[in-house]
């Protein structure tokens, strides 16, 4: 029987100017009810631009919505141009960010070492890495999916203890399914997320991998996420474009009235 509450997050990548993620963040403030948050936790993943009105606007109302960013600096501060350090994500109490977005590894190069720095620049900063891992099609064509998504798990994990990990978020977003209308089945969803836990119990203990929340990521609507979220190992899901649409994304959190 798990105690894991199911987290849904929608990142909203490159979308939604600071006015309009007001405007969003209002309508799911509208529609989401205690009923809601009692059943699911609830977050939203802003362009770094919008989180200063995001979190006046979630303090200013006392939004139970919680909030993070998409991408963290490695490093605390310095002569880093165009990096946002995890000081100032966490001065704007962000509670998640996303590292190592398959977006992020495939656009800006970042590696595993280069994620695993960026899950200890997070946590450095009491803030909750959402860690991404997951392959591409032709690593899926090849039946490679379970190896190739742990090793990018232990690539990320590499020298982060115990009671860090144990509140880590890990989502599973297969590359071929994200942003392309191919969801992964269920049982893809629960193969892998299932064999991560299974590596969190063998590097850590079966008491933190029952902890740890796991989610998928890739093509997720209202219409599916049922089904997904009926697999033992999925806690949750990352979710892109129905995430931009606010009474979809409710429809999302309200998974168990589909
Ligand atoms: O972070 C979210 C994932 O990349 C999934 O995006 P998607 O729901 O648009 O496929």
């Amino acid at each position: 029987m798990t105690t894991r509450t199911p987290l849904m997050a929608g990142n909203w990548k490159m979308n939604l100017n600071h006015l309009e993620a007001i405007a969003h963040v209002q309508k799911l403030a509208f529609a989401l009810t205690d009923k809601d948050y009692d059943a699911v936790e609830v977050a939203v993943l802003p362009p770094f631009v919008d989180l200063r009105s995001v979190q006046t606007l979630v303090d200013g109302d006392k939004l139970k919505i919680k909030y993070g960013a998409q991408d963290i600096s490695a490093h605390d501060s310095g002569a880093y141009t165009g990096e946002i350090s995890g000081p100032m994500l966490s001065k704007l109490k962000c509670t998640y960010v996303a590292v190592g977005h398959s977006e992020r590894r495939q656009y800006h190069g970042e590696s595993d070492e280069i994620c695993n720095a960026k899950v200890k620049a997070a946590f450095r900063h009491g803030i909750t890495p959402i860690l991404c891992v997951g392959e591409g099609l032709d690593v899926r064509k090849a039946g490679q999916q379970v190896p190739y998504t742990l090793s990018q798990l232990d690539g990320g994990l590499e020298g982060v203890p115990a009671d860090q990990v144990e509140s880590i978020v890990i989502a599973y977003e297969p590359v071929w399914a994200i942003g392309t209308g191919e969801v992964a089945t269920p049982d893809d969803a629960q193969e892998v997320c299932g064999a991560i836990r299974g590596r969190l119990a063998e590097l850590y203990s079966q008491e933190l991998a029952d902890k740890v929340r796991i989610q998928y990521g890739g093509s997720v609507k209202s219409g599916n996420i049922a089904a997904i979220m009926a697999q033992p190992d999925v806690d949750g899901a990352l979710i892109g474009g129905a995430a931009l649409d606010a009474e979809e994304f409710v429809k999302i959190v309200r998974f168990r009235d589909q």
